[in-house]
């Protein structure tokens, strides 16, 4: 199972690459990987657990904050209606979103930044991407809230972006055009 050491932390080089394209139909090692990293987040949302294992609680994981530079995350959250979206995409890619964009008001966090850095950190308020699941089929999410967000922010990993590259470094709460805070 994956535990707290087999992230890798800011700083480490992987974080920083564009992450390469997995091959379709997937081999079993990249399904085995994929489910692994949705364990690793269901995990982390159960007190019991992640109290047992100190796991630090998540709703997505990206392959490379594994050291895994493939295009592959997973996601488990509930958005502001109670919906469990729980997805493991290989190539997910944002083929179209809002001009509008949202953000979380209290800021976002990643399992792989040790420290918090505070700032508005401006996202799409909704977002269409393109996939392929766990067994190699290809599907189209319309995402928009907590999901949208968490999409753009493991999107983000694939390609070596980190969240505070997005926030304002003269004025890290300065109001962004079109954006509105979630909730
Ligand atoms: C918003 C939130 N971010 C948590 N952590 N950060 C992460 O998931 C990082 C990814 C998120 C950062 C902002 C958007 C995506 C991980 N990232 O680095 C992967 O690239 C949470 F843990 C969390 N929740 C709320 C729901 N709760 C349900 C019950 O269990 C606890 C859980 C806690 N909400
Ligand atoms: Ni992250």
């Amino acid at each position: 199972m994956i535990t707290m050491k087999d992230i890798i932390r800011d700083g480490h080089p992987t974080l920083r690459k564009v992450a390469e394209e997995v091959t379709i139909p997937p081999t079993e090692e990249d399904r085995a990987v994929l489910k692994s990293m949705l364990e690793f987040i269901i995990n982390s949302q159960d007190e019991e657990i992640a109290k047992k294992y100190d796991l630090r609680p998540g709703i997505g994981l990206a392959a490379p904050q594994i050291n895994i530079s493939k295009r592959m995350i997973a996601l488990h959250l509930e958005d502001e209606k109670g919906k469990l979206h729980s997805y493991t995409l290989f190539n997910p890619k944002i083929v179209s979103h809002s001009v509008e964009k949202t953000y979380l008001p209290n800021g976002e966090g990643c399992l792989s930044v040790d420290e918090v850095i505070p700032g508005i950190v401006p996202r799409y308020a909704r977002v269409t991407v393109k996939a392929f699941d766990i067994d190699g089929n290809e599907l189209k999410l319309r995402l928009k809230g907590l999901p949208s967000i968490a999409m753009q922010h493991e999107i983000d990993h694939l390609n070596g972006i980190m969240f505070y590259d997005h926030i304002n470094k003269d004025d890290p709460f300065k109001p962004v055009e079109n954006a509105f805070p979630l909730e």
